[in-house]
């Protein structure tokens, strides 16, 4: 069952699984209040795989959140599907992320007195549902997993627990994979294997991708890439190379916090 908005643009249908509208998110009040996004709009479709890209402190966590409904918006909307989510109560918000989002973070986030399957077999059952069997093989696979299915966390490399991570993230066939610095705490040989399956995972079953970087190496595995600064999206860059994401990095340039922290320190 597809529950995203069908759109039809220049001949082509377009399933719109997550849009938001002018997000805007203020942290504190007062004098320490900080505003992280300041009306960001985006529209992600299926089967499309986005990277987002900006200096640090330009926002790009806190909008993955907000589309991700782990954190709330001070003004604006989201849309994941044809739900706007920041309508919804927290037990609904709570369920829908569950039932229908997938998350992947930097510290692989895996129960340490459980094997690979079960935690990859987690998502599934806390949602009361069992997953397909044939979903389970393919997944598991695709990522190499088969052999180390008994093991636990501490006995596999972090390459491997963060394809544990993605694993435990599809099983529920997401509308919409959500990752944050997936590739942060592993090496470039174990990184290139996570982002290739997620670059399989869109190509061979129109997964849809978001994904938080630093490293113009992994945004090259999207198919565009949204810049932010300064909490908002300055630039779109559709078939990334890593040398034009490079190039648009210097353009983009520190945020404000970051040139007056290093003015601090001159
Ligand atoms: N819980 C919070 N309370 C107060 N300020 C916050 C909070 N979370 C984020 N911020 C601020 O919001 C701004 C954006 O932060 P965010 O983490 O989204 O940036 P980022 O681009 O993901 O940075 P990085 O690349 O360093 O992870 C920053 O100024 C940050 O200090």
């Amino acid at each position: 069952m597809t529950q995203s908005t069908a759109v039809r643009s220049s001949g082509q249908i377009h399933d719109h699984v997550a849009v938001a509208r002018d997000v805007v998110k203020s942290y504190g009040t007062g004098d320490s209040a900080v505003t992280a996004l300041r009306g960001v709009s985006a529209t992600f479709v299926r089967g499309q795989f986005t990277a987002i890209m900006g200096p640090s402190g330009s926002g790009k966590s806190t909008f993955l959140h907000c589309l991700a409904g782990l954190d709330t918006v001070t003004s604006g909307s989201v849309r994941i599907g044809d739900v706007e989510i920041t309508r919804l109560s927290r037990t609904r918000l709570t369920r829908l992320r569950r039932d229908r989002l997938g998350f992947v973070f930097q510290s692989f986030n895996l129960l340490p007195m459980l094997t690979a399957e079960e935690n990859i077999r987690l998502t599934g059952r806390l949602g009361g549902r069992r997953a397909d069997q044939r979903w389970f093989d393919t997944v598991v696979d695709a990522l190499g997993l088969r052999e180390r299915l008994g093991h636990r966390p501490s006995e596999l490399s972090g390459g491997q627990q963060q394809r544990v991570a993605v694993a435990r993230a599809l099983l529920t066939r997401p509308e919409v994979l959500f990752a944050d610095e997936p590739t942060g705490n592993l090496d470039s040989a174990a990184g290139a294997e996570v982002l290739g399956f997620l670059r399989t995972a869109v190509d061979e079953y129109r997964q849809t991708v978001i994904m938080v970087t630093h490293d113009p190496a992994a945004a090259a595995h999207a198919d565009r890439v949204l810049f932010l600064a300064d909490g908002m999206i300055v630039r779109e860059l559709p078939s990334p190379t890593i040398d034009d994401v490079a190039a648009v990095m210097t353009t983009v340039g520190p945020s404000p916090l970051e040139r007056a922290g290093r003015r601090a320190e001159d």
